[in-house]
């Protein structure tokens, strides 16, 4: 072998020696940084105008996450994913495990807690408040998770719907309200930074499973007694929307921010 080849193999070997090419530390990073997907089907505007058949089985859905929130099919409940399982919580008050049901509206991600407190004897506004204050921007996503004890939790939940669909706004005027008292459990949800109104419930929409995970509901007000209170930074945004005739031909209404700060809160 002549002396130039073998220079060139020794060159080789030398160079190939200072790149480790099983660094992926960067890339590490980067993946880390960026796993967190917010995958979500359908939009709250859509929802509010009534678009209720569901589209995306629940089964699928649980392989974009294993956290999240949503309804099912018919708007027949309010949904829980919590642990990568499905609870649909109907308007009996009673929650049932399901997978083999569809969505028309569903957010969900695979919850990573990025920050952590422990909050004692706080209603829901305090709270509110208190936790937006730790988020590192108001222009970013947020999971956001509770889990403890509350003195007192008022959730709902809705009856399923039949042709022709009412709006929103509307079907929640006969929705069922659950009061519970001194009562733990999980509050699984999301804080959407303003300037996605219209894709998402804007600010905090949660929803709550007992720790028995047999009741529960979207939670309209809440006293917290002692919780961990987690949240979970998502960068990453994917929807799914519908393609039936109904979307493509839909004509949104002008008022929606006004009928979603009514159902979120009703
Ligand atoms: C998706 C929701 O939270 C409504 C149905 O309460």
């Amino acid at each position: 072998m002549n002396i130039f080849v073998k220079f060139l193999m020794v060159i080789m070997v030398l160079f190939s020696g200072c790149i480790d090419t099983n660094d992926n530390s960067v890339l590490e990073v980067n993946s880390e940084q960026f796993s967190d997907v917010l995958y979500q089907v359908s939009t709250i505007n859509a929802l509010m105008e009534g678009l209720y058949d569901g589209f995306i089985p629940v089964s699928d859905l649980l392989t974009h996450g294993d956290f999240g929130i949503g309804t099912f099919d018919k708007l027949d409940g309010e949904m829980v994913v919590l642990d990568g399982i499905c609870y649909q919580i109907k308007a009996d008050g009673v929650a049932y495990t399901v997978e083999n049901v569809t969505t028309p509206f569903a957010v969900v991600t695979w919850f990573e807690n990025d920050e952590t407190y422990y909050l004692n004897d706080m209603n829901i506004s305090e709270f509110e408040s208190y936790f937006e204050s730790k988020f590192p921007s108001k222009n970013m996503i947020y999971a956001v998770k509770l889990t403890g004890n509350f003195s007192k939790i008022k959730t709902r939940s809705v009856s399923p719907q039949e042709k022709t669909y009412e709006k929103l706004a509307d079907v929640v005027k006969n929705q069922s309200i659950f009061e519970f008292e001194n009562v733990s459990g999980t509050c699984v949800g999301f804080w959407i930074p303003d300037f996605m109104s219209g894709l998402n419930v804007p600010l905090y929409h949660l929803h709550f499973i007992t720790d028995d995970r047999t009741a529960g509901g979207h939670i309209l007000d809440f006293e917290i007694n002692s919780v961990e209170a987690s949240f979970d930074i998502t960068p990453e945004f994917y929807v799914i929307l519908p393609t039936s005739e109904e979307y493509y031909g839909m004509e949104f209404s002008d008022n929606l921010e006004n009928d979603i700060k009514i159902v979120e809160k009703q």
